[in-house]
């Protein structure tokens, strides 16, 4: 494919977004009637309509229009390639399979304000409420791509010796000061999934804060440890990996966990994945990462930010308040329960623990981690409560 018709292709699936399909479904969707596509056509099409995701409310403008009530995946691909400097000219050229040439109502609007941040207006309060002064700097970073990090399985490897395997397949990487166990890619990002150290265990796919998240749980040998919300596993695998655990996986929907016992196998880590009826009350430490607006992890999400509104985020708070409850049942009397959310919101954060050891005076908070991405991963939170 042309660079111009990718240029077409990345609009038609941004506007089926727009109107609504799921970003995902809408790109397996044009590529599975797209035969003629290889897969750089692919890959490159679906960077372009991340990019253009991340920036949905200046790019409208750069190209023409206003989001919510006047975009298009038209405007939003010219002014996203107004944003990047690129050669609009080449691009909507009209030959071929590109776009037609631009006209003159298309005519660029400097953004402003949280329009230029890619802020929407609602939730703007709750966010400089969380940032403060990081608030500009944090919606900035949120407009570009995320570095891809690995997480080394120190049962495997040590940090160096890992970086040496992922070299020879042309995957290199960088040690990152967030966490002692993670390598930033540099470049080959796209050959991990195929990579020896991959598929021997060695790394695995994990966002730096997440693995930050998992050392401040202060893991010993031998505590009895339930990770509540294991989803894939991620949690569980890098727990796994850095003490003598016995680890129950367990998730409202057991089949989120489908891959865990693949990837725990490929780990060499030991995880049993527990449905809801057979959880007992007497773990060491029970771990809630809950399901949240993930306002931390925009950058990879992009879509979730856009689609967030204030009945949303009213539904993951009551839920997050729930699991919470339910996570706590599962707390041995002397034992602890860790709380986490990639999210920004205090919402979803302090405001929880503060409701819950209101109502739970058996525990005391031990400390709390707030991250964002300015610290160079997702924006994560976590909170080590005790019980007495
Ligand atoms: C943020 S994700 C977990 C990610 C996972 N811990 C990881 O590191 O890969 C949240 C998970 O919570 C699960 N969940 C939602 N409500 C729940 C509930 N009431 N009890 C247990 N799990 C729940 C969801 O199915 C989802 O898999």
């Amino acid at each position: 494919m042309t660079p111009g018709a990718r240029t077409a292709a990345a609009i038609a699936v941004l506007d089926r977004i727009l109107a609504g399909e799921p970003a995902e479904k809408a790109l397996v969707n044009w590529a599975r009637n797209s035969r003629f596509a290889g897969s750089g056509d692919r890959s490159a099409v679906r960077d372009h309509v991340f990019d253009a995701l991340r920036r949905i409310r200046s790019a409208s403008a750069l190209g023409g229009g206003r989001w919510p009530e006047a975009t298009s995946g038209r405007a939003l691909m010219l002014g996203l390639i107004r944003a990047q400097g690129g050669d609009e000219a080449a691009l909507f050229n009209g030959q071929g399979h590109a776009p037609a040439p631009v006209t003159d109502a298309e005519t660029a609007r400097a953004p402003e304000g949280l329009e230029a941040l890619d802020c929407a207006d609602w939730i703007a309060p709750q966010l400089r409420e969380a940032l403060g002064a990081g608030f500009d700097e944090v919606m900035g970073i949120m407009q570009s791509r995320a570095a891809v990090f690995l997480r080394v399985n120190l049962r495997l490897s040590d940090l160096e010796g890992a970086r040496r395997i992922l070299a020879a397949e042309e995957i290199e990487t960088r040690p990152h000061p967030l966490a002692a166990t993670a390598l930033e890619v540099i470049s080959g990002a796209k050959k991990i999934a195929r990579s020896e150290a991959y598929l021997n265990g060695v790394v695995e796919l994990q966002d730096v804060a997440s693995q930050a998240v998992v050392a401040a749980l202060d893991l010993a040998d031998g505590q009895r440890v339930l990770d509540f919300c294991a989803g894939g596993g991620g949690k569980s695998l890098a727990m796994a990996a850095l003490a003598n655990l016995q680890i129950d996986a367990h998730d409202i929907s057991f089949a989120r966990m489908s891959d865990l016992p693949a990837r725990a196998e490929r780990a060499r880590a030991e995880i049993t994945l527990v449905e809801t009826a057979a959880l007992s009350g007497d773990y060491d430490l029970v771990l809630a990462d809950a399901p949240c607006s993930g306002s931390g992890a925009w950058r990879r999400q992009p879509e979730a930010r856009w689609r967030l509104d204030a009945a949303g985020l009213a539904r993951l708070t009551a839920l997050q308040a729930e699991v919470l409850a339910s996570a706590a049942a599962h707390v041995a009397p002397g034992g602890r329960l860790a709380y986490a959310t990639c999210s920004l919101l205090e919402a979803e954060n302090g405001a929880q623990i503060a409701a819950f050891l209101a109502a739970n005076p058996g525990y005391r908070l031990l400390h709390e981690l707030r991250l964002t991405p300015a610290e160079g991963g997702d924006g994560f939170y976590m909170a080590l409560l005790q019980r007495a």
